[in-house]
């Protein structure tokens, strides 16, 4: 069965971030992923994890000016000097803390500009990708449900993106509950795209709630999971019903454990 990350962005919302690094690793947690932790100072959450023996995987690169709209700056024709300097901030803030994973986001990009900004995110993926070469450098498809105007939503637009980028160091992040709600067939997608999947995340489909309820049943793809041969992390990127620790009882009822 997977082993599974606690995604520190949607989970125990209630408290300040170091807080949410103790209560992962008292529910089980053996590692942790986090949004933007760019307020908190990145050596206490280095020692923090270490006192748990947490393993901290990623976060994600700045959104840009969120009051505008923006969601990343990726593939935004004219942002790049500012992609340029999240990307720095994020690699910095990730090698203090001990990170190796960054979610390089691509952003909302207007219909007009999408030819541009495909060539734009290859362009800055590249020069993140040999700036960074220790770490794994993900992509994400956001749905147009909930993100409307993101760049990519689909698997196969990132797969090809990262082929031309030609990189070790960049793939892909399967979020099962984005792939759920843009287009399905999430084993057939597995399979396709082992290779070059670099990270897991989970939630219910269509509530985004603990992945123990909806159109999907997790505990099949954990088990294709495995039979795939998947040696990643499976990251917890779910928005609790309610308090996070009582709804913790979701591996249980799926025939797996937190830890
Ligand atoms: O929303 C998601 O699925 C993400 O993984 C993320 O980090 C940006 O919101
Ligand atoms: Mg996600």
């Amino acid at each position: 069965m997977p082993r599974f990350s606690a995604n520190l962005g949607f989970l125990w919302p209630d408290r300040p971030l170091l807080d949410r690094i103790d209560a992962a690793a008292a529910a089980g947690f053996r590692a942790i992923e986090l949004h933007w932790p760019y307020d908190v100072s990145a050596h206490r959450v280095k020692d923090r994890c270490a006192e748990h023996g947490l393993v901290l995987l990623g976060l994600n690169t700045p959104v840009g000016q969120s009051e505008k709209g923006e969601f990343g700056l990726g593939a935004v024709p004219g942002r790049q000097a500012d992609f340029e300097v999240g990307f720095q901030q994020a690699l910095e803030w990730g090698r203090t803390a001990g990170a190796s994973v960054i979610h390089v986001m691509a952003g909302v990009v207007a219909p007009q500009e999408k030819h541009a900004g495909r060539s734009v995110l290859v362009e800055n993926l590249r020069k993140a990708a040999s700036r960074a070469p220790e770490m794994m450098l993900v992509l994400e498809g956001i749905n147009q449900r909930d993100r409307p105007g993101y760049f990519y939503s689909t698997i196969g637009e990132k797969a090809e993106i990262i082929n031309e980028v030609d990189a070790p160091n960049v793939k892909i992040m399967f979020d099962v509950y984005h792939v759920g709600v843009s287009e399905g067939d999430i084993f057939g997608k597995l399979a396709t795209h082992l290779p070059i999947i670099g990270h897991v995340q989970i939630a219910a489909v269509p509530s985004r709630a603990e992945p123990d309820e909806g159109e999907i049943h997790y505990a099949n793809v954990f088990r294709e999971l495995d039979r795939l041969g998947y040696r990643g992390w499976v990251g917890c990127e779910y928005k609790p019903r309610a308090a996070t620790d009582s709804g913790l009882g979701w591996a249980r009822t799926l025939g797996t454990a937190i830890s």
